[in-house]
């Protein structure tokens, strides 16, 4: 792991290394490809293997099964969505074609009210006791086999563990800032945390997810040994000039490949990359993939750190924004249909 690959390095954070290795490293990656892998992170093997192998078979299930855990009104953006028109996401530059993968979302309940009052302009925020109390993690079928009933608690257990990295990731972050490490803390008090599980097709020659930054803070991924992902050489480029370099799918999935989103892109003003990044499938396999958004609470004011001042200056090159109007903004411009 770590070696590099068509002459694009992807840093290996170990964090069972020094702290002073770590914040190295978390620095050098964030600033550069802005993508890292993740060991030492403390999330059981098997865990991970269980959660695929019940992907694996809820994305075989016949059709009318996945679309029990279609979302309805006010569920949005969780559960079950097919490949075929509901799951576009084209960016019109460079992306002939639709996503074509399966995916199946999940999220804690109250970023599901904080999604729709803020996204869909549908129903308040979470209320005050929600916000504490409500993190139950939303599965929308009426009802589960016994099978799929393990399945949930070994979701719902990998969902809970990967937050807690997410929460763990923010204190390096703020420290490899030279930041307090609580610098983050009140921004995240719910945070946005969506969880995808990815079903690419045994297709060839389609981009299964087209070329695209992530939106939120950082991306927690899992991928199967199926190669697949793509980062972008140098995204200051022109589109049609843009080279794309293969991550290297971590063996028996020892590792997360972690990258930063735009919102922290733009809280650094740009000292950490939100790198472009998509994922070609011309393997002639299936390909499985969990990627686990973390964000910002919805209605957080997030104020640019200039590091020049090594805190909030009085007058900021960029304004400040509140996440959930942000986000907003974003799939109003990418026209992403839920
Ligand atoms: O499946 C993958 O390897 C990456 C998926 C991804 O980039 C995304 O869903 O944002
Ligand atoms: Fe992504």
């Amino acid at each position: 792991m770590g070696d590099s690959n068509n002459s694009m390095p992807i840093p290996v954070l170990d964090l069972s290394e020094s702290e002073e290795v770590q914040l190295r490293v978390l620095r050098e990656a964030c600033s550069t490809t802005g993508f890292f892998y993740l060991t030492g992170h403390g999330v059981p093997r098997e865990l991970i293997r269980r959660v695929f192998g019940g992907a694996a078979k809820f994305f075989q299930c016949a059709a009318e099964r996945k679309d029990e855990f279609k979302a309805g009104p006010g569920e949005h953006p969780l559960g079950y969505q097919s490949a075929v028109l509901e799951n576009i996401k084209l960016d019109p530059e460079t992306q002939e074609h639709p996503d074509q993968r399966e995916q199946l979302k999940f999220a804690r309940r109250n970023y599901v009210r904080d999604y729709n009052a803020f996204i869909e302009g549908a129903g308040g925020l979470a209320s005050a006791s929600e916000r504490e109390d409500d993190r139950r993690i939303v599965w929308l079928a009426k009802a589960l086999t016994e099978e799929e009933e393990e399945w949930r608690s070994q979701v719902n257990s990998y969902f809970e563990r990967v937050s807690s990295l997410g929460h763990g990731l923010l204190k390096l972050l703020a420290k490899s800032l030279g930041l307090e490490e609580t610098h983050f803390s009140p921004f995240f008090k719910r945070p946005l945390e969506l969880m995808n599980l990815n079903y690419y097709h045994a297709q060839k020659a389609r981009l299964g997810c087209g070329s695209h930054t992530d939106y939120g803070m950082l991306t927690l991924l899992i991928t199967d040994e199926v190669p697949g992902l793509q980062v972008c050489k140098d995204k200051s480029k022109p589109a049609p000039e843009r080279e794309y370099v293969d991550v290297k799918a971590p063996p028996g999935h020892s590792h997360f490949v972690i990258n930063v989103g735009d919102m922290l892109e733009r809280w650094t003003c740009g000292e950490f990359v939100s790198n472009l990044h998509r994922v070609e499938n011309v393997t002639g396999k299936e390909r499985f993939s969990i990627a686990f958004f973390f964000e910002p609470d919805v209605d957080a004011l997030i104020s640019p750190i200039d590091r020049s001042s090594g805190s909030v200056p009085a007058s900021d090159p960029l304004p400040p924004v509140v996440y959930g109007d942000w986000l907003k903004e974003k799939y109003n411009k990418t026209g992403e249909v839920i």
